[in-house]
């Protein structure tokens, strides 16, 4: 079998093979197999094949990470590695994730990007779909912004519009499934992190400062996300719930992801795009499906494109101070 290769992109966009790139191996089983060491192995696989050191790490959500003309694609200078070229990582299986760890300048801000990622019902432990955001700190990433696809509870929000997230509720956690569960090494950080300023007021107000100069402030929200584990969307009955648990929108992510970044002491920040809007009347034929999720990503992406680049050089500008 031919050695796994990284891909690099001339400054013309053309994607060329960069230098060839050792097997993958295998994921570990257990959450004890995922050592200190082996996420130290995968950040220093990737370090020593890319040149810049990105202090944010970005995860884009279905419907913002695959098509032409996406974040990712709007990278200069960048080296991309599929994930199934990169040692111990998972691969994702859903439509719309397409699979790429990519390095690059986003204006000009040093970023990595994750083309795709991991959800618990594709059949993955919680710690598993949140590796990559080990790999990140590892890497040298202080700042994690995620971007998601989600579902609207709350009455004001329109199908389109953007909620940037000031808090959880991690129903996946009152199930008894957390990212961190299993053994804890605090080199990661301590057994028993503190969440409740997981999405960072400072980013958050940047965002909404980003929001006023793009004018979109009409469509721009704050609210709380609540992740369920999927892959089936929701009863009538359940989405009444969360709408009574003051939930403002529902979706499969996102949560693992920044319980994995303030455990391990990164700046997180977060925001869903109301891709469809729940339903909540049983005399509706309408019913939510992946498609329209991904067709409303594909509209707005020039919107979110512009919202991550805008704030990137916010959160750079607001480190050199
Ligand atoms: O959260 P992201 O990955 O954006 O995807 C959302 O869209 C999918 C459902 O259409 C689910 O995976 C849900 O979580
Ligand atoms: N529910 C759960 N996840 C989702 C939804 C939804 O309505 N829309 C996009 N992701």
């Amino acid at each position: 079998m031919s050695p796994a290769r990284a891909m690099v992109q001339d400054a013309n966009g053309a994607a060329a093979a960069a230098k060839p790139l050792a097997n993958s191996s295998k994921l570990p089983k257990e959450v004890s197999d995922c050592t200190y060491e082996l996420i130290e192995s995968v950040a220093q696989f990737l370090l020593d094949r890319v040149s810049i050191r990105p202090k944010i790490g970005i995860i884009c959500g279905s419907g913002m990470d695959g098509t032409t003309g996406c974040l990712a694609d709007a990278l200069t200078d960048s080296t991309s590695f599929p994930y199934e070229t990169i040692p111990y990582f998972p691969t994702p299986t859903v439509p719309g994730h397409m699979g790429r760890l990519v390095f690059g300048y986003l204006g000009d801000v040093p970023v990595m990007c994750m083309q795709g990622r991991f959800h618990y019902y594709e059949g993955y432990p919680l710690w598993k779909c949140a590796m990559p955001v080990r790999v990140m700190k590892l890497v040298g990433v202080t700042h994690l912004l995620a971007s998601n696809a989600a579902g609207g509870l709350n009455d004001k929000y329109r199908v389109g519009d953007i909620m940037i997230i000031k808090d959880h509720i991690n129903l996946l956690g009152f199930a008894g499934n957390n990212p961190l569960m299993g053994p804890n090494d605090e080199r990661f950080g301590p057994r028993f992190p503190a969440i409740n300023r997981a999405y960072d007021v400072n980013v958050r107000r940047m965002a909404k400062q980003v929001a006023t100069e793009m004018d979109i402030n009409n469509i721009t929200h704050e609210g709380v996300y609540s992740v369920v584990g999927g892959p089936s969307f929701e009863t009538i009955a359940e989405i009444r719930m969360l709408g009574a648990l003051g939930v403002d929108a529902v979706g499969m992510s996102t949560v693992h992801e920044v319980i994995t970044a303030r455990h391990c002491g990164m700046t997180s920040f977060a925001f869903s795009l109301i891709t469809n809007k729940s339903v909540t009347d049983y005399e509706s034929y309408e019913e939510p499906n992946h498609e329209e999720v991904i067709d409303m990503g594909k509209q707005r992406e020039p919107v979110l494109k512009e919202f991550i680049t805008r704030l990137v050089k916010k959160i750079e500008d607001d480190r050199d101070e």
